[in-house]
């Protein structure tokens, strides 16, 4: 196709189609979390590059050559966890990973199996609301939590209602910090969570709340955060809080970790 001077292949179309669906999946990763803030001071300084380069700043174009190389690496150990989520994300959404045979194959049925049971979290979530009892819950996805759950102590149980109610409880040991949850499973109390830092949160939200904040920041894992000041049931996914009912928890768990759509 000729448009004026300029001659375009369908090449040249598929380039730009797929640098637009790589851009979009990479804002949606980054999207909300302190990478987002890096990734825009990587691209700012390869355009700042871009123009020292088309100047003609020799010296100015070397630095930054040396800088971004450098820089690279540094992205790569940065955005570890993004990059492996991008790659599950690719592995999921492929036709053959959907296929149910294949999805077999993968484990992904062993997988729905194994999930975490989000009827028992969101009620403990109601319970705990009802009486007060402050606490926050962390469902793991697929980022690795160890960092988090060796901050804290292993519990390694089976999740039931009565265990993760009793942990909270006013006379537990381990009811300060977070409980994270795997597979069904109680993985460690009395957790310590990364602290969001934004400066745009309400001025009622205090460590706990910042707290789950973070964690949804930094991965892709999700936080239940219940007030003990006023029992509302807040939940922290990819770096959103919002208040929820109990109903509304469950549901939004579902459609977050089964895919399932109400
Ligand atoms: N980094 C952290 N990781 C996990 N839990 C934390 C962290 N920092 C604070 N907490 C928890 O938050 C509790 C303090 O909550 P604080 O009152 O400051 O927060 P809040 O958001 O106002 O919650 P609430 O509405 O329940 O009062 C601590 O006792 C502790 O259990």
């Amino acid at each position: 196709m000729q448009i004026s001077f300029l001659e375009i292949k369908w090449t040249d179309v598929l380039d730009v189609v797929l640098v637009t669906f790589l851009l979009y999946y990479i804002y949606k990763l980054v999207k909300g979390s302190v990478a987002s803030r890096v990734f825009l001071g990587y691209l700012l300084i390869y355009l700042f590059y871009l123009i020292v380069k088309a100047i003609g700043l020799e010296l100015l174009t070397r630095i930054l050559e040396y800088f971004m190389g450098v820089g690279a690496i540094a992205l790569i150990v940065l955005f570890q966890q993004e990059i492996r989520r991008f790659l599950l994300m690719v592995g999921k959404s492929t036709s053959l990973a959907n296929n149910q045979v294949f999805a077999k194959l993968l484990g992904n049925q062993l997988e729905k199996e194994n999930a975490t049971p989000l009827k028992i979290v969101s009620d403990v979530a109601k319970t705990m609301s009802s009486e007060f009892t402050g606490g926050i819950i962390v469902l793991q996805k697929d980022d690795d939590l160890s960092k988090f759950i060796e901050s804290g102590d292993i519990v390694d149980a089976v999740l039931s209602k009565k265990m993760l109610v009793t942990i909270f409880s006013q006379y537990s040991l381990l009811n300060d910090g977070a409980a994270i949850i795997n597979k069904g499973r109680i993985k460690a109390a009395h957790c310590i969570l990364p602290i969001a830092s934004g400066d745009d949160l309400p001025s009622n939200y205090g460590f706990r709340h910042r707290a789950a904040l973070g964690i949804s920041e930094a991965t892709d894992s999700v936080a239940i955060c219940i007030s003990e000041e006023n029992g509302k049931i807040s939940l922290a996914i990819d770096g959103n809080i919002k208040i929820v009912s109990a109903v509304e928890l469950e549901r939004e768990l579902r459609r977050y970790f089964l895919n399932e759509i109400q």
